[in-house]
Formats: C-alpha cells, sequence, structure tokens
C-alpha cells in the first residue's frame, strides 16, 4: 500500500524521537513491500526561528496533502514569553483546527515489564488498560471570547478564556467514545465537572443521550477532581474515559503514571481530514539533546499510524510486541529504570530505536518464514 506521511518533527525531543518512529515505520514499509513517503514540514518554535512564525502556509500545505501526519512535539522557553497565539504552541493547536480531527486517543496500558517503575504499587496497575477519548478541537483551547486587556499579560489586569462547547461537538466525540468501547470491555466513564459548570451539564445531558444507542456499554459519569484520585487508586476499573480537551489534556498525563512514564505515551487523532498522530508529552527541555528521551510513545505512536491511516493491524500489533519484548528483556531508557536490574545499563534514544527495530525485524522474518515467504 502508499501512505504519504507528513512529519513534522518539531522542537526539542521531538526530532529525537520522531526520528525512531519513522525508522520504525520504514522498516514495516520494506519488509511489507509497502511505498511509505515522509515529506517534512516545520511547526513550532524551529517553524519561528526559520519563518517568523509557527505553522508556515507550506506546512499546512504538506499536512493537507498526506494520508497522515507525524507530530513530535512543540514548546521552546525561548518564545515563552510571546502571546499565546504567537508562541510554538500555537501551531499545534491550528493544525489540529486544520485537519479537523475532533477525538484524541491516549491509550494507557500498564506493561507488566514497567510494574516497579510506577510509583503506585503493581497490585494497583496490575491489567490497567484505559483508553481516553479527548476532545481536541473545542473547551477553554479554542472558546471565544478570548483576550486579555493590555498588550503583554505582564501589564494587564483582566483576562479571559471560554469553555463552549455545542450538543453536535459532545454528540460526536461522544459516539467515538461508545464505538471504541462496544470493542473493547463495554464500559464509558465520561469526565465532566457537571457540580459548577453548564458546560459540563450540557455535556452530561448529551453523554447520557448518546448512551441510549449502546445499550450494552455501561455509562458512568464522574466528576473531573474525583476522577484525578480513582484514576491513581484504582486504574483498573477504568475502560474508556471520555473527556473534554483540557480536562483530558491533564489526565491523560497522570495516567503515565500508570504506564511508569509520560515518555511511553502514545497518541491518533481521528475524525477529520487527515489523522493527526503525536506522542502526549511535550518537547522536554530539560533533557533535549541529552539522549535520555523516550523514544517508545514516539514508536507506539507509529503503530497507531499502521492501525489507524494504513489498516496495516497485523503490523501495528507487531510494533506493540516488540516494544513489550524489548521491556521484557530489560532495556530501559532513564526515565523508566527505576527499580530496575542493576546488570542493564539504561540505553540511549538512539540504543532504544535500535532495539525495538531489532526485535521488530526478527518478528517479522518469523512471520514471513512462517507462512513460507
Ligand atoms: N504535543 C506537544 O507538542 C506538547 C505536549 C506537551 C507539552 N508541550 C510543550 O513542551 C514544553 C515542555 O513542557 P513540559 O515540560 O511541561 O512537558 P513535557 O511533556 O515536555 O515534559 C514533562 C516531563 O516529562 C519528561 N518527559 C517528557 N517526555 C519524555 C520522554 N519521551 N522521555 C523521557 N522523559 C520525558 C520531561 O523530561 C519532563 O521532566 C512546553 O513548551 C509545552 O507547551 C508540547
Ligand atoms: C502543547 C499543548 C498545546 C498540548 C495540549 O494542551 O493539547 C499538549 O499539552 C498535549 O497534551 O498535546
Ligand atoms: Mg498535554
Amino acid at each position: 500500500m502508499k501512505l504519504k506521511i507528513a512529519v513534522l518533527a518539531g522542537d526539542g525531543i521531538g526530532p529525537e524521537v520522531t526520528h525512531e518512529a519513522t525508522n520504525i515505520l520504514r522498516a514495516v514499509a520494506e519488509f511489507g513491500g509497502h511505498e511509505f513517503t515522509f515529506v517534512e514540514g516545520l511547526i513550532g518554535g524551529v517553524a519561528i526561528t526559520a519563518t517568523g512564525g509557527p505553522l508556515p502556509q507550506e506546512t499546512i500545505d504538506t499536512a493537507l496533502a498526506a494520508d497522515a501526519v507525524l507530530l513530535g512535539a512543540v514548546g521552546d522557553s525561548k518564545y515563552g514569553s510571546l502571546p499565546p497565539d504567537k508562541r510554538p504552541e500555537a501551531g499545534l493547536l491550528q493544525i489540529r483546527q486544520i485537519l479537523g480531527g475532533f477525538a484524541n486517543l491516549r491509550p494507557s496500558i500498564a506493561y507488566p515489564a514497567l510494574a516497579n517503575n510506577s510509583p503506585l504499587r503493581p497490585e494497583i496497575t496490575k491489567g490497567a488498560d484505559i483508553l481516553f477519548v479527548r476532545e481536541l478541537l473545542g473547551g477553554l483551547y479554542f472558546g471565544i471570547p478570548r483576550w486579555w486587556n493590555r498588550d503583554t499579560p505582564v501589564h494587564c489586569e483582566e483576562a479571559i478564556n471560554t469553555m463552549r462547547y455545542t450538543k453536535p461537538e459532545v454528540e460526536r466525540v461522544a459516539k467515538v467514545a461508545f464505538e471504541l468501547a462496544s470493542k473493547r470491555k463495554k464500559k464509558v466513564t465520561s469526565v465532566d465537572k457537571a457540580n459548577v459548570l453548564e458546560v459540563s451539564q450540557l455535556w452530561r445531558a448529551v453523554v447520557t443521550e448518546v448512551a441510549k444507542s449502546y445499550p450494552d456499554v455501561t455509562l458512568e459519569h464522574q466528576l473531573v477532581d474525583s476522577m484525578a484520585m480513582h484514576l491513581m487508586n484504582t486504574p483498573r476499573s477504568f475502560d474508556v474515559v471520555l473527556t473534554e480537551n483540557l480536562f483530558g489534556d491533564i489526565l491523560s498525563d497522570e495516567s503515565g503514571v500508570i504506564t511508569g512514564s509520560l515518555g511511553m505515551l502514545p497518541s491518533a487523532t481521528i475524525g477529520g481530514a487527515v489523522n493527526l498522530y503525536e506522542p502526549v508529552h511535550g518537547s522536554a527541555p530539560d533533557i533535549a539533546g541529552t539522549g535520555k528521551a523516550n523514544p517508545l510513545g514516539a514508536i507506539l505512536t507509529a503503530a497507531m499510524v499502521l492501525r489507524h491511516s494504513a489498516g496495516l493491524d497485523a503490523e501495528a500489533d507487531a510494533v506493540e510486541k516488540a516494544v513489550t519484548t524489548v521491556l521484557e528483556a530489560g532495556h530501559r531508557t532513564a526515565d523508566i529504570a527505576r527499580n530496575t536490574d542493576p546488570a542493564h545499563a539504561v540505553v540511549t534514544t538512539t540504543q532504544m530505536g535500535k532495539l525495538v527495530l531489532e526485535a521488530l525485524t526478527q518478528a517479522l522474518d518469523r512471520s514471513q518464514s512462517l507462512h513460507g515467504v
């Protein structure tokens, strides 16, 4: 099959982890005789430096002409004092809006091999397998009005963001959550703040209505504050967790504790003109350029590209299995090296990428010989 992938590596560790993810995609293409092409584009701080803005028109054109967009991360403290609409992050929000995907899927799995890396006890995390469905185009991120009443945040006395949702916006993302839950453990936990916010009351009413079309799926509602606590206390009790934009941003990072590291979490955004794939983590300026970045979130994101944009489910499974194999063999980047066997040296970003590539190549070789190819 043919797949044109726009690669927007971005800032900080973005290019480091994206490089490992594209290596995996190239290997899958080579083995299967697929034609994957990669077209690079600028976004974030690197785009500001090169062109003056965080999302050049050329990048928009590249992304819209692609079958899938693979993004690393954006964010650079150099541009930290710019107003929100000029910062690197604005490029990310704009590309999300332009591509139009509204359902951001963020799986969070407790890998048995990483059970001792989580600050949570293994008996709490064991078997946890959560899929966050985060609404990505609404809420406080995009609501109008938004402003501050002077030129800079330092001098302003008042600032406004608006949390706004319409019924169709909630309906369409809720349907995605119920569809996915009906193929999993058949439970949706909808997160809101309906005890205080009108927007959340609308959210709850619409989700309850959508649930009626999925009688085999159980729906529960949780208020976001206690949800943050339940997530750490009983992660195994959740299946699909449906949230508005900001609540999903916060809770999905929190779920990195279940997996063992934020660097392990992938995501895929579906429902728009072109699917957008990005690891959940940011540009991690504290470790950029040190070889400490964990590429597994980006590699697992590549697996989501294979599943959701290429229809290559077996290959996606093979990439995920290769990650598990490498973890089970004891290999660790620094972020997942807590309580590990001291016999295993901590590996760098590149070494981890190579290890997954080797495990994947071996698995693909085996499956080819099994099928007599
Ligand atoms: N999708 C994105 O592009 C995205 C997502 C989140 C944050 N950001 C941006 O990134 C910048 C830094 O934000 P932050 O520090 O709050 O969040 P971050 O996700 O970049 O980092 C949080 C912590 O997790 C660690 N970490 C993150 N990814 C890791 C990985 N792959 N391997 C090992 N450790 C990893 C970092 O070292 C840091 O200690 C900000 O400018 C923010 O806006 C971008
Ligand atoms: C960088 C930022 C705009 C982004 C978000 O808030 O959506 C990030 O935190 C994420 O989780 O993808
Ligand atoms: Mg986030």
